[in-house]
């Protein structure tokens, strides 16, 4: 098996690197934000071949060789089809073997939604406006913003038949109120010039709702400027943020 933990940006030019090392039997296993990776995983190797899991860490490299992880940590894992369920179990059971926290969820597809649900929430908007989470929440307009889009993910999740109770979205501003000092990762992959998961965490949402013919105007927005901020901070020089 194999784990996929590279940002959404590079799972395609991943998987056409790892094509050849795969076997008849190899399963991949995507720890990564947003809905999209499995869509491409399952496109380039079959559905049945492809697990999913949701990672609560708050993990960053902190030096080559060297990954710092701060609080608590979960990985919720589960199976796309029927068939996978004994592979689950089996990588459940090794990652808590490994002291690994981990639990298996029947329903992944839905804690991957239910986990996007923060991140869209709060990664672009937070580019946007260069704030931490609790600089959102505290500003008035900005966390008017923030509830804005929620409700717009929260419509093209019930177009993709994911059910998102009242109680997971309230838990979206109860959790950040607890992370009211985080800089996103997309915000950090702002300031350290990186490739920001733009795709997996806006783009994805926007495109979905205007295939089905919803509209979604404030994420629309926030990914046109993300767009725009990305290509001009890629192609400035270092100097360009101090
Ligand atoms: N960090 C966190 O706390 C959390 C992250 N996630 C999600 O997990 C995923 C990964 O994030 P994160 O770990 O932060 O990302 P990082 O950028 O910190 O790590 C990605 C790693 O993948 C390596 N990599 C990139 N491209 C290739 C390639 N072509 N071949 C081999 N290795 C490659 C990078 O190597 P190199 O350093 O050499 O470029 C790097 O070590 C994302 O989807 C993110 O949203 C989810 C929950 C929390
Ligand atoms: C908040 C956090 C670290 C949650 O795991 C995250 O996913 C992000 O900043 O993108």
């Amino acid at each position: 098996m194999l784990i996929i933990t590279v940002k959404s940006t590079e799972t395609v030019e991943v998987c056409q690197q790892i094509k050849r090392y795969l076997t008849k039997n190899t399963y991949l296993l995507s720890l990564q934000n947003g809905v999209i990776n499995e869509e491409i995983l399952s496109e380039m190797f079959g559905r049945e071949w492809i697990l999913s899991g949701v990672a609560y860490v708050t993990a960053r490299v902190e030096e080559p060789g060297k990954v710092e992880q701060s609080g608590k940590h979960m990985f919720i894992i589960g199976n796309l089809t029927s068939v996978q369920k004994e592979m689950t179990d089996q990588v459940i059971r090794l990652f808590q073997e490994a002291g690994i926290q981990s639990k298996y969820s029947s329903e992944i597809t839905k804690k991957k939604w239910e986990k996007s649900l923060w991140n869209v929430t709060f990664n672009p908007l937070s580019v946007v406006s260069s704030a931490s989470v609790g600089e959102i929440l505290d500003d008035q307009k900005l966390r008017r913003t923030a509830e804005l889009v929620l409700k717009e993910i929260v419509e093209v999740a019930k177009h993709h038949k994911i059910e998102i109770t009242k109680e997971m979205e309230s838990r979206v501003f109860k959790n950040a109120e607890s992370a009211k000092h985080h800089t996103t990762s997309m915000l950090q992959d702002y300031k350290n010039k990186k490739p920001m998961e733009i795709e997996a965490l806006c783009g994805y949402f926007v495109k979905s709702g205007e295939k089905i013919g919803l509209n979604v105007p404030v994420l629309k927005t926030i990914y046109s400027i993300l767009l725009f901020i990305d290509h001009s901070n890629r192609s400035q020089p270092d100097s360009y943020l101090n």
